[in-house]
């Protein structure tokens, strides 16, 4: 790719996005520019990933084509402010933030912008994010693209309605989080019963995502996969049982709610 990519905020989701890239060679290391407030976290990351970093924001954002404000959602009017005069006609601005709509960005300019509003998660880091994306209408078709070569570098992307945004956080953005508590307690369980906590870590990692490779390969209905790990009178009806009468089910549709309420009211104030 002959663009260049810029990340202002070196946390959580700006290194899982620059490992994935990295890792896919979309783009060396000397077209990756990402600034922070602190030096240690700048260093950490130039001396993994070998990018170019700076503390000053305003430098990435005029160095990049296509700019990632990669900070906590509260923080985006501030750094907006800083860095509004030098975007370019050219530059794309991808807003990653858990309820920060196109619009209110927009709002924020005095001239036409080009914005991209993607929901990534953590999993970039290993080439497996789910990322989804959407745009305003100052950006082309050609750079849509653009950026989809990006997002595809490190994962799944997929176009999708900007209302849909609250609820892509809700199944997708957070949810890595719901499935670290789920192999934690699939662990602890086997613990319990006294399995080494490595080998009962490797066991349920793997489990879930030999479990969600099937959804994704195989095509079938999750619950013809689910009835086929049941077998008559066996053992794991018994747990599906258990589960059930402790409302597993329910309580995993309420967390997706709750996420996704949470990311609409963020996006009120
Ligand atoms: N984490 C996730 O799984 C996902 C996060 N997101 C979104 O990504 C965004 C970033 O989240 P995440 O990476 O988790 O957050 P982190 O807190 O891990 O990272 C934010 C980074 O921004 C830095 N920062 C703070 N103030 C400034 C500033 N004024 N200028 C430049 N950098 C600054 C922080 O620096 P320091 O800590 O050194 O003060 C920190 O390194 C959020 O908007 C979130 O909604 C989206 C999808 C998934
Ligand atoms: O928790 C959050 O708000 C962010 C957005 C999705 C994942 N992390």
């Amino acid at each position: 790719m002959e663009k260049t990519i810029g990340f202002i905020g070196a946390g959580n989701m700006a290194k899982a996005m620059i490992g994935g890239i990295l890792q896919a060679k979309i783009l060396p290391p000397e077209k990756v520019f990402l600034s922070n407030p602190h030096k240690e976290k700048l260093e950490a990351m130039k001396k993994e990933f070998g990018v170019q970093i700076t503390l000053d924001n305003k430098e990435v954002a005029q160095r990049a084509d296509i700019l990632v404000l990669s900070v906590k959602p509260y923080l985006y009017s501030k750094v907006i402010q800083e860095i509004k005069d030098e975007i370019q006609q050219y530059t794309i601005l991808v807003n990653i933030a858990a309820g920060v709509s196109i619009e209110s960005i927009e709002q924020t300019f005095a001239k036409k912008v080009k914005v991209v509003r993607v929901m990534p998660n953590t999993p970039a880091q290993v080439g497996e994010a789910m990322s989804c994306v959407c745009v305003n209408k100052e950006v082309t078709k050609e750079e849509l693209q653009e950026v989809m070569d990006i997002f595809h570098s490190f994962g799944e992307a997929e176009v999708i309605d900007e209302n849909l945004m609250d609820v892509a956080t809700g199944v997708s953005g957070s949810s890595p989080a719901y499935v670290y508590l789920f192999i934690e307690a699939l662990a602890d369980g086997a613990v319990l019963e006294g399995m080494p906590r490595e080998k009962a870590y490797k066991l349920a990692a793997q489990a879930v995502l030999g479990s969600a490779k099937m959804v994704l390969e195989s095509k079938e209905h999750p619950a013809k996969l689910k009835d086929q790990v049941c077998s008559s009178g066996g053992t794991t009806i018994e747990a599906v049982a258990c589960l059930e009468k402790n409302y597993f089910r329910s309580t995993v549709i309420q967390a997706v709610q709750t996420a996704t309420q949470k990311s609409k009211e963020m996006g009120k104030k």
